[in-house]
């Protein structure tokens, strides 16, 4: 008997391009909510656009954080219902989206993504990623009803906040490889059509990456463009895994290690260099990983994420115990397996 059966959550509306923060409301209004608009955001998003966002609603209210934790998120919950709130709106990096997402998730209410940096995957997707203690939890919140992605504002960001999120991408390969080894080794469900859409998403990236310069806004439209097919990608899974591997284990752990020293998408890329060797050895693809990362400018060692070498040894060595998710790091790998790999590969 067949009994297969999936829901899937995507956004009604998606708008992506020049200028079109000024079509927030009107995308708003098309999703028929109700009620006050409550603005979640922090402090650099906010003054680059919490203006134009708020003198597109009558009366809004808004709530600026400093950090994405479950603490924050009871805040926002907190602040929206005290506001009285109909919906939420995040302004902000993937820190502010998160937050918001996981708060709309427990108010019940609509979200729409506003995000002012192209830097993660996260703009779109159906997860909400929260570290709490020695964990991480990366938990199912619906996604937003709307994203409204403006190229404008995206190309003026700081430049590294865009090759964060092209590394993002990148992480795709090695991320479907680990879904994978454990759908082969532990009959974890796989999804051909997320895990093709995630790896097409990421070959398409790559092949354009001539295009992904400082200062073209077109950079920006390429690289939102890979975050929402990516995020989609996420939601079609049902779960983080067609965008997160062993790759982002390593960087949860260093962001535990060493909070706020590099960015989320420059750390899962370098993890990415050293899990593709893990997966095909010395002569295997972790080349085209590294010179695709090289090409756009994000870092490929970790010298340039800024990590001394003990730490990056210890996130690898220990990254497989941050949640049970399998990946090529299996139940751990030797401190001196991940000082050759790290060695080989360059990034230490
Ligand atoms: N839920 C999901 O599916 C996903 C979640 N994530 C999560 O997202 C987070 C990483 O997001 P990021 O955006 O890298 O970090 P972030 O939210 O900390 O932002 C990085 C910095 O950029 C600043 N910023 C944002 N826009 C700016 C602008 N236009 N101009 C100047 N500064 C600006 C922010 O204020 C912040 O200081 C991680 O916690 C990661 O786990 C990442 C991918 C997917
Ligand atoms: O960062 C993500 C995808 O790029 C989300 O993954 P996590 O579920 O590991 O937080
Ligand atoms: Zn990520």
């Amino acid at each position: 008997m067949f009994e297969k059966s999936s829901w899937i959550q995507l956004p009604r509306n998606v708008l992506l391009g020049h200028d079109v923060l000024d079509e927030l409301a009107d995308a708003v209004d098309e999703l028929y909510l109700s009620g006050r608009p409550f603005l979640v955001t922090s402090p650099t998003p906010d003054r680059i656009a919490g203006g134009a966002v708020r003198d597109q609603f009558e009366d809004p209210a808004s709530l600026t954080i400093e950090k994405a934790s479950f603490e924050t998120v009871e805040r926002v919950v907190d602040a929206a219902e005290a506001a009285d709130a109909g919906y939420l709106i995040a302004l902000g990096g993937g820190k502010v989206i998160d937050t918001a997402k996981m708060a709309s998730d427990r108010l019940e209410c609509g979200f729409v993504s506003v995000p002012t940096a192209a830097s993660h995957d996260g703009i779109v997707s159906g997860r909400s990623s929260i570290p709490e203690g020695d964990t991480r939890h990366s938990v199912a919140a619906d996604p937003p009803l709307a994203v409204v992605a403006d190229t404008t504002l995206l190309a003026e960001a700081p430049w590294e906040l865009t090759t964060a999120g092209c590394a993002d991408i990148i992480s795709n390969y090695t991320a479907v490889k680990d879904w994978q080894l454990a759908h082969r080794l532990k009959n974890v469900e796989y999804s051909e059509y997320a895990g093709a859409l995630s790896q097409m998403t990421a070959e398409m990236l790559v092949d354009n990456a001539e295009s992904i310069k400082p200062g073209l806004e077109e950079s920006s439209w390429v690289v939102a463009k890979a975050l929402v097919s990516s995020g989609v990608a996420m939601s079609i899974a049902g779960s983080s895994r067609p965008a997160s591997g062993a790759e982002h284990l390593f960087s949860h752990q260093l962001d535990r290690l060493v909070p706020g020293r590099a960015l989320h998408g420059h750390q899962v890329g370098v993890g990415s260099i050293v899990t593709e060797y893990l997966h095909s050895g010395e002569d295997g693809e972790w080349r085209d990983i590294r010179d695709a990362l090289d090409e756009v400018g994000a870092p490929t060692t970790a010298d340039q994420l800024g990590i001394d070498d003990e730490t990056i040894l210890e996130a690898l060595t220990t990254a497989h115990t941050i949640r049970d998710r399998y990946t090529i790091l299996g139940d751990g790998v030797s401190e001196d397996a991940a000082r050759e790999a790290a060695r080989f590969t360059g990034v230490i």
